[in-house]
C-alpha cells in the first residue's frame, strides 16, 4: 500500500486583480515506503506547492491526498500537526538552524513534541543522531561555528531524529558548493536508505536526481514520470529549456508559505 497518495490533486490561489492562478493541475502521485523520487522543474512550475501539500502544509483546491490510507481531509488539525511533526521530514535549501543554540539542541528541537522514551531520551538521540551524520565531535557546536555543510547535516539530523517515514527535501544542496552538496546529499540518501524512509527531492542539480530511482517533471503544473532508464541529466536539461509557467512571478509566493520548520515546530 502507498504510505503518501495524491489523486487528481489541483491547487487553485485566488488573485488580487486577476481570475483566479491554477498551480497544479490534476496530479498523480504514488509514493511508498523506500521510494526515492527527484522531481525537477523549470522556476513556477509549481514544485514547492506540490511539496507543500505532500506535506501536510497545505490542502488541494480538488483532490484528494491520502496519508497511509487515510484521506487528508479527514485528519483533525491537532492530527495533521502530529503526522506532520512524527512521520514527515523537511529539508530546505537554508538550514533554518536556531542561532545561540548549539547543533545538540538544535536536533533535540523537534523531540520536545515527542512522547515516552523519545521525549525523555532526547539529548542522547540527538547526540546518536548527529554521530550518525558524521558530527558527534561537534554536538556543542554553535551554528556560526560550522560550515554550510555542517549545518546542513544538522538540519538533516534535526529532520531525521524522529524517525519520519517520509522525507522531503527542498533544494537541499541549493546553498552548498557542488562537491559539499554531493556529500552531504549522499548522506541524506544513505541515512534515508537504512531508515527505510521515502526520500522526495526538489532539486535543479542533475548530480542530485541522479540519486534517485524514479525522476518526475513537473510542467506548467502537471506531473509526469519519465522512464526510469532515462538520464535524469537529460531531464533536467529537457526541464531548463522548458518556457516559465504562465503568470510566474520572480519570487515564488509559495515560498513565503512554507512556514519555517522551527516555527512550525512551535506553533
Ligand atoms: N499563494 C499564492 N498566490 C499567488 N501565486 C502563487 C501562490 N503560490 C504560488 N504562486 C505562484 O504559483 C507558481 C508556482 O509557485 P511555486 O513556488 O510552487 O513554484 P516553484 O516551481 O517551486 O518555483 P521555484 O523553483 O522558483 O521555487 C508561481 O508562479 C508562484 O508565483
Amino acid at each position: 500500500m502507498s504510505l503518501l497518495s495524491l489523486h487528481s490533486v489541483t491547487k487553485t490561489v485566488p488573485l488580487p486583480d486577476a481570475p483566479p492562478l491554477t498551480i497544479l493541475h490534476g496530479v498523480d502521485l504514488e509514493i511508498s515506503s523506500g521510494d526515492r523520487l527527484s522531481i525537477v522543474g523549470r522556476s513556477g512550475s509549481g514544485k514547492s506547492t506540490l511539496l507543500n501539500l505532500m506535506g501536510l502544509l497545505d490542502s488541494p483546491s480538488t483532490g484528494s491526498i491520502t496519508f497511509d490510507g487515510r484521506p487528508a481531509e479527514k485528519f483533525s488539525s491537532a492530527e495533521r500537526d502530529r503526522v506532520r511533526g512524527r512521520e514527515i521530514g523537511f529539508i530546505f535549501q537554508q538550514f533554518n538552524l536556531l542561532q545561540g543554540r548549539t547543533a545538540r539542541e538544535n536536533v533535540m528541537t523537534p523531540l520536545l513534541y515527542a512522547t515516552g522514551k523519545q521525549f525523555w531520551n532526547r539529548s542522547t538521540l540527538a547526540g546518536e543522531m548527529l554521530e550518525r551524520v558524521g558530527l558527534g565531535h561537534r554536538v556543542d557546536a554553535m551554528p556560526t561555528m560550522l560550515s554550510g555543510g555542517e549545518q546542513q547535516r544538522v538540519a538533516i539530523a534535526r529532520s531525521l531524529v524522529r524517525g519520519p517515514r517520509v522525507i522531503l527535501a527542498d533544494e537541499p544542496t541549493g546553498a552548498l558548493d557542488v562537491e559539499t552538496g554531493a556529500s552531504v546529499m549522499a548522506l541524506l540518501d544513505e541515512v534515508a536508505l537504512s531508515t527505510g524512509a521515502a526520500l522526495v527531492t526538489i532539486t535543479h542539480d542533475p548530480a542530485i536526481a541522479d540519486l534517485a530511482s524514479r525522476h518526475l517533471l513537473l510542467d506548467h503544473g502537471r506531473l509526469s514520470t519519465v522512464r526510469d532508464d532515462g538520464r535524469p541529466s537529460e531531464l533536467v536539461a529537457v526541464s531548463r529549456r522548458l518556457p516559465h509557467a504562465a503568470g510566474v512571478h520572480a519570487v515564488p509566493a509559495a515560498s513565503g508559505a512554507v512556514p519555517d520548520e522551527d516555527e512550525e515546530l512551535s506553533a
